[in-house]
């Protein structure tokens, strides 16, 4: 089963046909499964979409006067790509799912994860090499698996593999790193090692670092295909919205992982295990199994054997790094200005997600250690406890904060894309019929949603004020006074978060899914016999898998920077625990914000990418090789569909 399983209705040149291209009848009796009297099987991606929305490189419906359409007959972009019609709500959410439940396993690695390996006695110095796992993981295992899974050829589909082994290997080490005690023992017990055996802590201790280890370069390899997966399946006008929802689904998974760490799961879920890191772990597993089957079963991807044979696959580690560095230098250029802004901005990114919560702590326990010097180490832990818990808090508004922004802000940015929309006369006389019509309510709806876009605030614009806040937030950090203040700035970073989560993704998301349809176009231009322009093959040969794994690594490599960087602030500026007046922590969260402004001049300077770019690329490609000219009444209606960005607000 798929919801965009291939048997759609015909689209592209048949949509000619009368029935499905007269207005509002042919929209109803779309959503209806019916066309031309007799039911026909509808996928859900194309039930929540209006008929007239096609694809850049498919003809236009044509039951108006002109005929001409973005495309000429036969041309060989005259073809139907399934993969760049407007897809539903649903089809975004069941796309987008799965980040979701890879976002439950990471957040409770990284909450539970550092008091779980104390737990079992690993010091706390010893915990740097473990916090080390996430961004080495992330620099090497993403581009890895973007290559691999961009020279896959399995007819299944080149990403699923990948998040099908990558979701197994994060369960089983989840599961393994919780239940590492038992397995030790158990395992040495054979050999008649006693449980409190000291041989058998360490033991214990070295197999759950591996076991973490484990977990974050499967979480990695999961995390790099479903995003790679979200390219390859969404329409290029709609990366924004799938990297919105995708945005969104790791928002609700880090809501869902926290509030699960903050109830007493033992006592409710025993059968899950006997401690709460088991139970979480359990939990974890089942959701992203769910989140992840659902993805793999109802979303349909491109059969790649379509696309020949793999540009590089020639294996071996020397050729892998050497294939990744030359697509480093040929990045598309605004996947390359996001990585440098990605670059700086992580380096502020990593002190925030790693120290925020020690941080609140500190503010906490100050007014008792200034107020008396002489509390004994034990006093000093449990404030130390309570002050943990008031971050873990401060974290759980964050994310709050962060998941409503992610839901709300796409109503206030203006799209960069529009669905790629030419309506036809009849349509148009509809348009303007309803726009005098106050008694739709769908209409009222649009046009209280038109209302809240904000006509200049782009997603590269929102993204650059961002930062710019989540520098001040960095630098408040110097003067805030106590936790509660603490809390309203960690909230108010939930926004830069959000953008954080979405902006970059969407922009390159765009970007590769633009250059990949005109590689198809070309394809198929070259095909049919005209000329090959615009992208050369050597420019376009990467795909998402490689450019993503980059991007990742340009999140990734900073945070191992700022792990050094910051050891080297708490070098000189620590003082001992339990002694006031510490500002090694505010001095290394503001340092990270000096590097939020770096990227926020840097995003400034991103190009307002032209919405249509690519893909105007590829209609001139077509009306060359076609030998026609676009008239003045499709240039008119091309323009119409640009101002339809601000007719709806459900773009996202
Ligand atoms: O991009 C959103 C994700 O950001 C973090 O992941 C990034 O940092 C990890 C190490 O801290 C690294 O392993 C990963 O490759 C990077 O993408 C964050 O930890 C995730 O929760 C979040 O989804």
């Amino acid at each position: 089963m798929s919801l965009s399983d291939g048997k759609s209705p015909p689209q592209g040149r048949e949509r000619t046909d009368p029935e499905l291209a007269s207005g509002s009848e042919r929209n109803s009796s779309d959503a209806l499964g019916v066309a031309n009297g007799s039911p026909h099987k509808v996928s859900l991606d194309q039930a929540g979409n209006p008929a007239n929305e096609q694809s850049p490189l498919l003809r236009a419906s044509q039951s108006d006067d002109e005929g001409d359409g973005l495309l000429d007959d036969g041309t060989a972009l005259d073809h139907h790509d399934e993969y760049q019609v407007t897809k539903s709500v649903w089809y975004l959410i069941i796309l987008t799912i799965s980040l979701g439940g890879l976002q439950i396993a990471w957040s409770v690695e990284l909450s539970n994860g550092s008091p779980y390996l104390l737990s079992l006695g690993l010091s706390k110095s010893l915990m740097a090499l473990v916090w080390i796992a996430g961004p080495l993981s992330g620099t090497l295992v993403q581009p890895y698996v973007g290559v691999r899974s961009d020279n896959c050829r399995i007819p299944w589909g080149k990403r699923k593999p990948f998040i099908l082994g990558g979701a197994a290997a994060t369960i089983v080490s989840l599961l393994a790193l919780a239940w590492t005690k038992e397995v030790v023992s158990g395992f040495l017990g054979i050999f008649g090692a006693k449980k409190d055996d000291p041989g058998v802590k360490v033991t214990t201790i070295v197999v759950a670092v591996l076991f973490v280890y484990v977990l974050d370069f499967a979480i990695n390899t999961i995390q790099a295909a479903i995003r790679a997966f979200m390219v390859d399946c969404a329409p290029t006008h709609q990366q924004e919205a799938a990297n919105a929802m995708g945005s969104r689904m790791t928002g609700i998974g880090n809501i869902i992982g926290y509030c699960f760490g903050y109830i007493n799961l033992p006592r409710y879920m025993w059968f899950f295990g006997d401690t709460q890191f088991k139970v979480l772990c359990v939990i974890a597993s089942i959701c992203l199994s769910i989140t992840v089957a659902i993805s793999l079963i109802f979303i349909k991807e491109r059969d790649p054997r379509e696309e020949g044979p793999p540009l590089r696959d020639k294996g071996g580690v020397v050729s892998f790094f050497k294939g990744v560095f030359n697509s480093i230098k040929s990045l598309p250029p605004q996947t390359r200005k996001v990585c440098e802004v990605q670059f700086f901005a992580w380096i502020g990114w990593f002190g925030f997600l790693f120290y925020l919560s020690t941080w609140v702590a500190e503010l906490y326990v100050e007014p008792f250690v200034e107020a008396n010097p002489d509390l004994t180490p034990e006093e000093i832990d449990r404030l130390y406890e309570k002050g943990t818990r008031i971050g873990t808090f401060a974290l759980l508004v964050w994310a709050s904060v962060s998941l409503a922004a992610n839901v709300l802000l796409p109503f206030f940015i203006a799209p960069t894309y529009d669905a790629p929309f030419v309506p036809s006369a009849g349509q148009v006389t509809q348009s303007i019929h309803s726009q005098s019509s106050s008694s739709s309510y769908t209409t009222r709806f649009d046009r209280f949603l038109e209302r809240l876009v904000i006509p200049w605030l782009s997603l590269r614009r929102a993204w650059t004020i961002s930062l710019i806040m989540f520098g001040l937030c960095m630098f408040s950090t110097l003067i805030v006074p106590n936790p509660t203040i603490a809390t309203i700035v960690v909230g108010i970073v939930g926004i830069p978060w959000a953008l954080t989560i979405w902006a970059p993704f969407a922009i390159i998301s765009a970007e590769i899914s633009k250059r990949d349809a005109l590689r198809r176009a070309q394809a198929l231009n070259v095909a049919s016999g005209g000329r090959v322009d615009t992208l050369s093959r050597d420019d376009n040969g990467d795909q998402a898998g490689v450019i993503l794994g980059i991007h990742n690594v340009s999140i990734a490599a900073p945070q191992v920077l700022a792990t050094l960087g910051s050891s080297l602030i708490f070098k000189f500026l620590q003082k001992p625990r339990g002694t006031p007046g510490d500002m090694s922590m505010p001095a290394s969260l503001a340092a990270g914000g000096i590097f939020a402004f770096i990227a926020a001049y840097m995003a400034s300077r991103l190009a307002e990418d032209g919405p249509v770019e690519g893909l105007e690329a590829a209609r001139v490609l077509a009306a060359r090789s076609g030998g026609r000219r676009e008239t003045n009444a499709s240039q008119n209606r091309r323009s119409l569909s640009r101002s339809r960005s601000f007719e709806t607000g459900l773009t996202y």
